[in-house]
């Protein structure tokens, strides 16, 4: 576990590694500015007014100082040129605020628009991965990143921009100084070189801690769910857990606290001793202007312009390279979202595919099929033999963990078979192009998803571009039974459900399931697969459901799997598996003269009912 030193070691990223994830930068800034050209180019354009504007204003300062002077030596005053230069130094001040607000402005709509886009992006890329992917904890974790850091990426467009900006304000002082007096370039150097040391020894080593503490946040954001959330809430309150639960979040969070406090306290007092001497510096800088002031060399104009830029080039070269730190801790996670985004699944890399038929002729085959999950070296499943054929009902029946959701996960393409291959009409469904073939099945987990918007959406997520066509929508709760949850709810289709939102109504875990049921009569699929969709239904709601279900899918391939032998049975065939081996198939006449477990667990059931 990553809590040791030793993994933050691991886990360190070298200033050079800083740099190299600034190689992230133009692209990041390509999509800004796809997000809005209009804003991105007049954010630019403030910038630009407002770099130029500090040195101005130090400049017309200094005339201001010299003409003042001027006129107390003067025998006859003429105020006109001093009026017309204080007018004109107003005039600079308002246009840099009105820069600052335009920028800031900018800064904000932009970040808006740009949060949402990635936000948007993370969920059709997401979308599009491989179960295996999403499965992976590594992935998980860089998916976890990506998606957290959100704001920081509107936070680092703007530092970059700043940076840009701060960077013709140094040039633009620096071309002023010089001029006037070359060896405060020496002195500037000294004033700013300790907090460069400062950023460069702690630099990467506060992203390396949040880093290598990834998991631990994801365990963080669980304990905190576990304890704090309306889904735990019973169980949490009946085993007494809080106090538990509450420890052990507060002894992870105490970890974290004191290594970065440790960081912190290193970085503030390393920086203090650093500041004492460039203030020094500074100092130095500033008792050289003065003595040349009184040597008659400088005007007093000049003292005031030397001091004034000497003192914002100090702070302008600290804050360019502190929030350059800042800008490489911050472009190191966009290293993460652009990874993910770029990451390929499985069948975008792969050549042309067959189209898929239109009909299934023949069925589906799994020949001699043995998977076992990624990073496991556990067979789940071995040497599988089967045919699903078209318009068949096929039951598959067997104990717990015996392999029954992973045969139709295989089948769906979630994963690929370790071994042996699955063929659809004799060719192996490889050749299919995946999302193509995926769309020819309408599934229900067992663990389906009750999505907390309201019950129209949740039928209609079946096929969600029908959302418009009420009959078809209509039909499918008449066939699921989900018309007898709508005619109970206030508001009908419109009904919000769950707890999670205002006027939301939870419903019981069977008229979630019926919702469930109607979102696969929804689409209309060539394949229907039911993974124990009625187990919270009751004894007559499940009779009526399968009946129906037999009924209304006349002709289609349909996969059910249940531990209700009373279901079963009327399936075409059934399909018993045991330790992820196929133990016998066939109808259930024939199972029962088999006299094996099939029958043994059918009248275990039976005997119970009587
Ligand atoms: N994502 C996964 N990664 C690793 N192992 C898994 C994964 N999903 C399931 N397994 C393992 O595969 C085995 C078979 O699981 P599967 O879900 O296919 O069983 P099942 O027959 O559907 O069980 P149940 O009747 O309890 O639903 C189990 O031992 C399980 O621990």
């Amino acid at each position: 576990m990553p809590r040791s030193k030793k993994s933050l070691e691991a886990n360190k990223v070298s200033f050079k590694g800083s740099f190299a994830s600034l190689k992230f930068v133009p692209r990041f800034f390509k999509e800004i500015r796809k997000v809005n050209p209009l804003l991105f180019y007049a954010n630019v354009l403030a910038r630009t007014i407002n770099a130029i504007l500090p040195v101005v204003i130090l400049i017309v300062g200094k005339l201001i100082i010299d003409e003042v002077v001027l006129q107390i030596a003067a025998e006859e005053k003429d105020l006109d040129r001093l009026w017309l230069l204080v007018a004109a130094e107003f005039g600079l001040a308002i246009l840099s605020d009105l820069m600052s607000r335009a920028i800031s402005l900018t800064d904000g709509l932009l970040g808006d628009q740009y949060s949402i886009d990635t936000s948007v992006r993370i969920i059709k890329k997401t979308s599009e991965l491989n179960l295996d992917q999403l499965e992976d904890s590594e992935f998980y974790d860089k998916l976890e990143r990506a998606r957290q850091q959100t704001t920081g990426r509107v936070g680092l467009m703007s530092n970059i921009l700043t940076q840009a900006e701060d960077l013709v304000v140094i040039f633009t002082l620096l071309a002023g100084v010089v001029a006037f007096e070359p060896w405060l370039i020496i002195l500037l150097v000294v004033s700013v070189v300790p907090t460069i040391i400062n950023e460069i020894k702690f630099s990467g080593t506060s992203y390396s801690l949040a880093r290598s503490w990834t998991q631990e946040r994801r365990e963080l954001d669980y304990l905190r769910y576990v304890g704090a959330s309306d889904v735990t809430a019973k169980e949490v309150k009946l085993f007494g857990l809080s106090d538990y639960l509450a420890n052990r979040f507060k002894n992870l969070s105490d970890t974290y606290y004191l290594m970065s406090k440790k960081l912190a306290k290193q970085r503030a007092g390393w920086g203090s001793v650093f500041n004492v001497i460039g203030t020094g510096a500074y100092y130095g800088a500033y008792l050289l202007i003065v003595f040349r002031t009184v040597a008659g060399i400088f005007t007093l104009g000049d003292l005031t312009f030397l001091s004034g830029s000497f003192n914002r080039l100090r702070s302008k070269l600290q804050g360019f390279f502190t929030r350059f730190t800042a800008i490489t801790e911050s472009a190191l996670y966009l290293q993460d979202y652009f990874e993910f985004l770029d990451l390929k699944y499985s069948d975008e890399t792969s050549e042309e595919k067959l189209p898929l038929p239109k009909k299934i002729k023949k069925g589906f085959e799994f020949k001699n099929v043995g998977f076992k999950y990624p990073k496991s070296e556990a067979w789940v499943v071995r040497n599988i033999n089967f045919e699903l054929k078209a318009g068949e009902k096929l039951a598959f029946v067997g104990e717990n963990g015996a392999g029954k959701t992973t045969l139709i996960k295989l089948l769906l393409r979630f994963y690929e078979p370790t071994e042996g291959e699955i063929l659809l009409d004799d060719i192996p469904v490889k050749e299919y192009n995946q999302s193509q073939y995926q769309q020819y099945f309408g599934v229900i987990f067992q663990d389906f998803v009750k999505f907390e918007l309201t019950l129209r959406e949740n039928i209609a997520m079946g096929e969600i571009e029908e959302i418009g066509n009420q009959n078809r929508i209509d039909s499918a709760a008449q066939k699921s039974l989900a018309n007898e949850v709508i005619s109970d709810m206030p508001r009908g289709y419109d009904q919000q459900l769950g707890k999670r939102f205002k006027q939301g109504k939870d419903l019981s875990g069977g008229q979630w399931q019926k919702i469930a049921i109607a979102r696969a009569y929804m689409k209309d699929a060539e394949v229907l697969i039911l993974d124990e969709p009625t187990s919270a239904l009751d004894a007559r709601a499940e009779t009526e459901a399968f009946d129906r279900f037999i009924k209304l899918t006349e002709g289609k391939t349909a996969v059910i799997i249940s531990h209700r032998f009373s279901t079963v049975r009327i399936a075409d065939r059934i399909m018993v598996l045991k330790n992820g081996a196929v133990l016998e198939i066939g109808t259930h006449q024939e199972l029962m003269q088999n006299d094996m477990l099939y029958a043994e667990l059918f009248n275990l059931q039976a005997q119970g009912y009587q």
